[in-house]
């Protein structure tokens, strides 16, 4: 590999100069975009329009498409190129290089200039190795300072005597500081992401990948690649992506954007599910009942439970003739609808066309002629509607699942086998409540009605979701989850060793099963891109003792100096002193610093900070380069980074959570937020695991 950066003295003296060249295509290619953007621009809508509809249609798909090829100065409009070897068809001057970028550029008589990423003529860029070179002689890197092209990187992918080596310019992306939201990373995606990003929209894939691995720029590389593979398909079914909590989603809400992608939900699970207000919380032994795949059984006899076996005949009046339906007809008719696969819903709804049906073969049989408005008359008949009324009533599925866990008979009637006594009681609210309004329902119980309101009344399918953060759900999220992919596929990310609930996964088949995939492949990604070496080994001695048989993960980034460990002696005060030093120092460099503390430190660090004049923000407002430090309570720290971090007491991190396995997770996340720094700064002993 080899890399150049003249100085741009240099290059701007000299047309041969090939940085000269590229960035003569840069420009060529920014006006080539220019001219496709007043080329939409300038279209008169209604010479092709016939009415108004369709003109705002258009119109709208103009504006939006006008957006797409705005020229971003901030964002390089290639980053890469791809010579492919000369072959009879394919020569140097006619069709052998491409340079890959975020969006596709032609000239004015329709050639590429850039192509965009997701293209299959890009992806040896990122797949292309010496041992299978596909056809590629040379993989060429950009660099950028601010907008300018000032540096690139070639691998001449078929020359024996070039060696590989780590790319500059990754590591240099990687330790670029970071301020504002998560960015993308189409220019520097690694072939082992790659095809993780380009597999199919058929099957479900589960990544499991430590601290910093990239799942998470995975999952988001990958919708806008499905998106642009299969977008009508997608535009039609929808796609979502699933994250933790707000701060996380907000601190990932740009990338999609970025890569041109604007029309993709981003919600937690509890937005999913939010058919009721909650307000409440569960102690953990109840949450993880809650939580259990148990319930669904529990709820489904519950749902069903509100049929009841005909016992009166059905007598219904047209004209002047009764026609009258068994009972043994009508349970033949119930218990049939009961066998099905069915929705409670959908059978209600099919029940009274049953019973007209039954009438109707009796009216035929009795000579009359009749059509579908017969059945369709019949079906409305009040006789009818009074049988469906007393036989299959309404299930309202908040109010189910409140007289379930408010009435001790009624839950045990349905719990029966399913779930012991002292589980019934441990779910049961302490009192009975009245209303669906009055309860204070908790997130676990909105999921307990999510499910109940399936067994209702089918759920609509989107045709992708992501899930991120996935070790974290309990089998009854999974569930609800899954429910909204059942026509579709999902990707789920996650790490088996950051879970942190008293209901997280033990193993992704199990996980896959409740979604609904157990066929689902799952991947690991192991080579970790944001933590460097030596933090990285020091947060893994933490690995037996909480997650035994998950592999280290391979730092590509040694950053010596990155972790320092400072033990104060005093009390507290002399403790968050010292922490507030440690900010301080972190802020004398560039980019983002964060303050990782156990959640009770919380209130005391903020105070500290705004004494010393330090401003700092919240986990879900953006960084500026006026604001780069963020209080961090462990509880949120999930899934976020920061340039630096200081980290405040392990041991209180850890004493901060029930157990000593979650405790011990929850400090391996604080210590796998930093990219280029951490410093942990502690009184007293740290945990014995660090040792
Ligand atoms: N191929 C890559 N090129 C450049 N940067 C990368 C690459 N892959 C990952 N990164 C960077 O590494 C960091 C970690 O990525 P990401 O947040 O996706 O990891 P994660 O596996 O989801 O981590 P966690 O388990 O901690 O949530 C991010 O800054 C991301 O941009």
């Amino acid at each position: 590999m080899s890399a150049h950066a003249p100085d741009s003295r240099q290059s701007d003296s000299s047309q041969s100069d090939p940085l000269q060249r590229e960035r003569t295509h840069l420009s060529s290619s920014r006006a080539a975009l220019r001219t496709m953007r007043h080329e939409v621009e300038a279209l008169d809508l209604k010479n092709v329009t016939a009415n108004w509809v369709n003109a705002r249609v258009l119109g709208a798909q103009m504006e939006a498409r006008i957006k797409e090829l705005a020229d971003l100065t901030h964002t390089p409009l290639f980053f890469g190129r791809l010579d492919y070897l000369p072959t009879p068809e394919r020569t140097a001057e006619d069709g052998s290089r491409f340079y890959i970028g975020r969006r596709h550029v032609h000239d004015a008589v329709g050639d590429p200039m850039v192509v965009d990423w997701r293209a299959p003529v890009s992806q040896p860029f990122y797949r292309a190795t010496r041992i299978d070179p596909q056809e590629v002689e040379l993989r060429r890197r950009f660099g950028y300072t601010g907008g300018e092209l000032t540096a690139y990187e070639d691998e001449r992918l078929t020359d024996p005597v070039e060696e590989a080596r780590t790319s500059r310019l990754l590591q240099a992306e990687i330790e670029r500081p970071r301020v504002g939201p998560m960015r993308d990373i189409v220019a520097t995606i690694q072939p082992e992401q790659d095809e993780i990003v380009r597999s199919g929209l058929s099957g479900t894939v589960c990544v499991q990948g430590g601290p910093g691995t990239g799942k998470t720029a995975v999952g988001l590389h990958r919708v806008a690649y499905l998106l642009y593979a299969h977008r009508e398909r997608l535009a039609r079914t929808g796609t979502l992506v699933i994250g933790p909590n707000r701060s996380f989603l907000h601190y990932i809400e740009q990338v999609l954007p970025a890569l041109g992608e604007l029309e993709v939900r981003q919600a937690t699970v509890d937005d999913l599910v939010a058919r009721v207000e909650v307000r409440g919380e569960d102690p953990a032994d109840a949450a993880v009942i809650k939580g259990d795949a148990r319930m669904a059984e529990v709820l489904r006899r519950a749902v069903r439970s509100h049929v009841t076996i005909p016992a009166e005949p059905v007598m219904v009046v047209r004209g002047s003739r009764r026609w009258r339906i068994p009972a043994y007809e009508l349970e033949e008719i119930v218990r049939e609808l009961l066998g099905r696969d069915m929705r409670y819903g959908a059978a209600r709804e099919a029940l009274p066309q049953r019973i007209a049906h039954a009438v109707l073969v009796r009216m035929e049989e009795s000579g009359e002629v009749c059509d579908d408005r017969v059945q369709d008359a019949v079906a409305r008949n009040p006789a009818v509607k009074a049988a469906v009324k007393s036989v299959w009533p309404p299930v309202d599925p908040a109010k189910l699942v409140l007289r379930l866990l408010s009435d001790a008979e009624f839950l045990a009637a349905h719990a029966e086998g399913v779930l012991d006594e002292a589980e019934q009681r441990t779910v049961l609210w302490p009192k009975p409540v009245r209303s669906v309004r009055a309860a204070k329902w908790s997130s676990a119980d909105a999921v307990l009605i999510d499910e109940a309101a399936d067994l209702v009344e089918r759920t609509h399918s989107l045709g992708h979701v992501v899930l991120d953060e996935a070790q974290d759900l309990s089998p009854m999220q999974y569930r609800a989850v899954g429910r909204r992919c059942t026509t579709g596929s999902a990707t789920v990310l996650g790490d088996l060793a950051q879970g942190t609930t008293p209901w997280a996964t033990g193993s992704w088949e199990e996980a896959l099963s409740h979604l609904g995939k157990p066929d689902a492949v799952v991947e690991e990604l192991t080579a970790g891109f944001r933590v460097p070496r030596e933090v990285i080994a020091y947060a893994s001695r933490l690995l037996p003792h909480m997650s035994p048989g998950l592999a280290e993960v391979r730092s590509v980034r040694e950053s010596p100096g990155s972790l320092e460990i400072r033990q104060i002696p005093g009390g507290p005060d002399e403790l968050t002193s010292a922490v507030i030093a440690a900010c301080e120092e972190s802020l004398l460099h560039e980019g983002s610093i964060g303050l990782i503390a156990a959640d009770t430190r919380i209130p005391a660090l903020s105070e500290a900070l705004s004494a010393a004049g330090l401003p700092w923000l919240d986990p879900g407002t953006e960084t500026t380069a006026d604001s780069r430090l963020t209080l961090v309570p462990a509880s949120l720290a999930k899934g976020l980074e920061y340039d630096y971090v200081v980290l405040d007491d392990p041991s209180t991190v850890v004493a901060g959570e029930p157990d000593e396995r979650t405790g011990l997770r929850r400090l391996y996340v604080a210590l796998t937020r930093a990219v280029s720094g951490l410093t942990v700064v502690h009184q007293g002993e740290l945990p014995g695991q660090l040792g």
